[in-house]
């Protein structure tokens, strides 16, 4: 149903505003009490009923201070208006933003009716307040903060009567009003719906404003929050009830030494070995502190309090939960820094699995149960040290110092008093009470002789009398200390060859090489490449401060066939430096030294040599994996017997 202003009511309130402007008085019953209002407030600030041409168009510059004021509120009315503008289309209708002060920000709609907008100055940047325009429904919603209707004749200037006009005020969430939505026609044109639609409008963009507020408050929050997290020395990491890390501070991740994208979004036990506190804060929903656990992650034990609190949620739900990390700095890790290293490694941290590595890893594990002298043979930065500290720590010496001394390294004069200790005043420039050994500070844990095959041959002699009498004497002393350690002697060496050669005592050889194992050089760990370059991003990427995302399959390729003469110490030394070359976050073959882009490593990679026993190994497991593990599908393809093949299956451990 269209609503028009009747004819002879318009006649009726052109009459009351004749008599108006007049007199100053409104007499007649036919304006409304809200538009009387208006003319007398507008009489009253003295505007010119004949005028109503917006004479203060503001200037470009204050306008675009004006829109820029308000941003927000145009960004969210915007699209608004433009819907109103489609459902209204085709009836000559616009639709006009305005501040709290009336001065337009932003008009659209029918380019005609925009067209005659012009004439008065209808346009972003005029001022239609009623002190300036008189009654009109911009003017008047702000003045009376509600929802108004204003048409023809009950504009306060003659050259609005030809308009009607729908306006209502916007607000904030603290109720202030921020600035008002108008949709006008000529009159005639108008419809009773049209003040409805407007409010409806004002309230879609308040509703949008609110929630684009409350979000804004969220965030500063969280922002609030982070900063907090994350200038706290405690490590602190949040979960949820399904155990999943959602949040790790930096304090933690130094800790750890982890970043905390590898971190979030991963199961608690994928990180911490052990984590039945922090399982049962979530299942009992009881906070739980612990004066000292021990923490195992990434081949390290971190010894701290841990404070684990349950979240809850408006029914007392446990929704997840938050630990709190404090480092114990205990006394002896500080005496095993200062006597030799820690022994970090365990089993479960050794990287390969290559079946060669398996094997080693087996043998050390029946070593790790006995009490006898462990040689470890194999080449340079094969791991020697990484299988000594696991032996130790699977060995009931675990929480005993491991104590590591290379025997290349000391000074030869030095050898005896390092392991054995002084007296004091057994020499000029011995300490007053004189200073323990490696022996005596190993005592009931373990000693790593690495480079034994460097120790001068007449140390060697006192080295294996205390090997079999178990006590030391101290240079300078003649009291024999009795010592309980497990000796662990390692040597890059062919020891067997320095006895022929008459450098390495052949008793002590014999002393030494009771439970052997051979560390395989890399390239003989076919797979194990991959394993460790992914072992070594994770834990490089922190330290450098670099996360690379995508390593190339060239550089894969590259490494997968070079002949690491340095073995596993070499590999990481060339991805500690391809990782500091990498610009962005992958890793192509340019990042990596120059030594191994060379046509060498290429040729090598040609000429590369198998043993039959590999190549047979290697024909069984392609096999296998062809025909899918069937056995005899395997064995018709291979030309050889079904019990053939299962003896060289067992023979190299090749499992289906
Ligand atoms: N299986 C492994 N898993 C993880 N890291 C390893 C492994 N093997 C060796 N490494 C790393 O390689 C480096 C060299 O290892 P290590 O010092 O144990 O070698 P080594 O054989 O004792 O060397 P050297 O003969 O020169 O003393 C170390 O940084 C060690 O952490």
């Amino acid at each position: 149903m269209l609503h028009r202003t009747s004819s002879s009511r318009r006649l009726n309130i052109k009459q009351a505003w004749n008599k108006f402007v007049l007199s100053g008085k409104v007499e007649e019953s036919y304006v409304r009490d809200v538009i009387a209002d208006s003319w007398l407030r507008c009489y009253n600030m003295g505007v010119n009923h004949r005028d109503g041409y917006c004479q203060d168009l503001l200037p470009k510059e204050e306008i675009q201070q004006y829109i820029q004021e308000k941003k927000q509120l145009i960004d969210i009315a915007k699209p608004i208006m433009k819907t109103l503008s489609k459902c209204v289309e085709g009836s000559s209708f616009i639709v006009v933003l305005a501040n709290e002060k009336g001065f337009i920000l932003e008009s659209m709609g029918d380019p005609d009716v925009l067209a005659m907008t012009k004439t008065i100055n209808f346009l972003p940047g005029g001022d239609w307040s009623e002190e300036c325009v008189g009654t009109n429904a911009i003017g008047t919603t702000l003045a009376i903060n509600s929802p108004i209707q204003v048409s023809g004749e009950e504009h306060y200037c003659s050259k609005h009567h030809i308009w009607a006009c729908s306006a209502a005020p916007i607000h904030d969430s603290f109720g202030n009003v921020i600035g008002c939505l108008d949709m006008s026609c000529s009159i005639g044109r108008e419809h009773s719906k049209d003040l409805g639609m407007v409010v409806a409008a004002v309230r879609a963009i308040e509703n949008q404003l609110h929630k684009e507020e409350t979000q804004g408050q969220l965030f500063a929050a969280h922002k609030h929050l982070t900063t907090v997290l994350n200038t706290i020395s405690e490590g602190i990491m949040s979960i949820d009830k399904d155990f999943v890390i959602t949040h790790v501070n930096p304090a933690l991740s130094k800790i750890i030494g982890m970043l905390p994208s590898h971190m979030i979004g991963k199961q608690i036990n994928s990180i911490f070995e052990d984590c039945y506190h922090i399982k049962k804060v979530l299942e009992t929903g009881k906070a739980c502190l612990e004066d000292e656990v021990r923490i195992d992650v990434l081949n390290q034990h971190i010894h701290c309090t841990l404070e684990a609190n349950p979240i809850k949620d408006k029914s007392m739900q446990v929704v997840g939960a938050v630990v709190i990390f404090r480092e114990i700095k205990q006394v002896h890790q500080i005496v095993n820094k200062m006597a030799a290293t820690q022994a970090r490694f365990r089993f479960r941290d050794i990287v390969g699995k290559s079946d060669k590595v398996q094997e080693t890893i087996r043998k050390a594990k029946i070593a790790a149960k006995s009490p006898s002298t462990v040689l470890l043979l194999g080449e340079s930065g094969t791991g020697k040290e990484v299988f000594a500290q696991t032996i130790h720590n699977s060995s009931e010496r675990k929480d005993a110092p491991f104590i590591a001394v290379n025997c290349a390294a000391m000074p030869r004069e030095l050898i005896q008093s390092e392991l054995f200790g002084y007296c004091e005043g057994a020499f000029t420039g011995a300490k007053r009470g004189g200073r323990p050994g490696k022996f005596e500070l190993a005592d009931g844990g373990t000693l790593l002789l690495d480079e034994i095959g460097d120790m001068p041959i007449d140390m060697q002699v006192n080295l294996l009398r205390v090997l079999q009498e178990k006590n030391v004497v101290r240079v300078g002393g003649d009291k024999p200390i009795p010592i309980d350690v497990r000796v662990i002697a390692a040597t890059n060496k062919n020891l067997s060859l320095e006895v022929e050669k008459g450098i390495f005592r052949k008793d002590l050889f014999y002393r030494l090489n009771v439970v052997t194992i051979n560390i395989p050089p890399l390239k003989e760990r076919y797979g194990d490449i991959t394993l460790f370059v992914e072992y070594f991003l994770q834990k490089m990427s922190l330290k450098l401060g670099k996360e690379i995302s995508q390593v190339d399959a060239e550089v894969m390729e590259i490494l997968n066939h070079y002949h690491w003469p340095g073995n596993v110490r070499e590999l990481e030394n060339v991805l500690e430096y391809a990782i500091n070359m990498v610009e962005g976050n992958s890793m192509t073959k340019e990042c990596l030294p120059y030594y191994l882009n060379t046509a060498e490593v290429k040729i090598k990679k040609e000429e590369e040599l198998f043993t039959l026993a590999e190549l047979e190994c290697n024909a069984i497991r392609k096999a296998l994996k062809t025909f899918d593990g069937n056995i005899t599908q395997v064995a018709q393809s291979l030309g050889i017997a079904r019990n053939t093949l299962y003896e060289k299956m067992k023979k190299y451990k090749i499992k289906k």
